[in-house]
């Protein structure tokens, strides 16, 4: 098992008046948000408010932006993906992003080691035994649970101590839905952080410890899990999802 990571020596990511553009659109507006060490916290919003731009300003892959993005008490300004991937920034994004021709075990060796906490192939065999089964299966071969699994558990490898998830429960099964909740709760205790834009919003309130809701680039509402399992029909409603 990976060594349980204790939230003082965790990192905290925050964001401070973030605004980011395409050419002239303005599609992120002023956004606050923090995450602490070992919190999941989930962005919700419809199609469009933003919430895919506003994981990649994080990783710094989107650039048309103002405001900060701090890391581990460090403004991140101009820093490069891979300098973010370095300082402990795992991204997944939507379509997984795992190398379609290589297998299973293949994929699991390329990433660079960024942190002390990175995951051995064996302590994540051990803990996604499907990836086990499957390790000498090419990415195209895969389900799309076990292609999901697959983005995971490299960001794993690399020892990333916040993870930037984009839509992972989507066009997933519900059992397969179900382990993914596990993993990231698993994650969770490890002190790891997780971002995550859902659209599956039950889903969101079984991992979650805060939600900020966003709409047209805004922030409208930043509330922790029992306000949101309260009001879900109320704010789903004002989303318009
Ligand atoms: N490459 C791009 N060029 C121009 N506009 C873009 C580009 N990518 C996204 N947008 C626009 O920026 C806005 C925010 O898009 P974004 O993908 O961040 O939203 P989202 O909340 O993640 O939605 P979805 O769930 O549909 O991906 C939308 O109006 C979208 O049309």
């Amino acid at each position: 098992m990976t060594e349980k990571r204790t939230a003082a020596t965790g990192s905290t990511l925050e964001l401070s008046g973030l605004s980011a553009w395409y050419g002239e659109a303005r599609v992120l507006s002023d956004v606050d948000l923090t995450v602490a060490p070992g919190e999941v916290v989930t962005l919700v919003g419809r199609n469009g408010a933003g919430k895919t731009t506003l994981l990649r300003s994080v990783m710094g892959l989107h650039r048309q932006v103002q405001g900060s993005v701090s890391w581990d008490g460090t403004d991140l300004g101009k820093a490069s993906p891979d300098k973010r991937a370095r300082a402990g920034i795992g991204w997944v994004p939507d379509d997984r992003g795992i190398y379609s021709t290589l297998s299973v075990a293949e994929n699991l060796q390329l990433p660079p080691v960024t942190g002390s906490d990175a995951w051995s192939v064996e302590q994540v065999y051990e803990q996604f035994p499907v990836l086990h089964e499957r390790r000498d299966f090419p990415g195209t071969k895969l389900s799309g649970g076990e292609q999901q699994m697959l983005a995971i558990a490299r960001v794993l490898r690399m020892g990333s101590r916040l993870l930037l998830l984009d839509e992972p429960s989507e066009g997933l099964a519900p059992v397969i839905v179900q382990r993914i909740g596990e993993i990231i709760r698993q994650i969770k205790d490890q002190g790891v952080s997780v971002l995550l834009v859902e659209q599956n919003v039950k889903f969101a309130s079984t991992v979650a410890d805060r939600h900020y809701l966003l709409a047209q680039g805004r922030v409208v509402e930043s509330l922790d899990n029992d306000s949101f399992q309260e009001r879900t029909t109320e704010l789903l409603e004002y989303l318009g999802m």
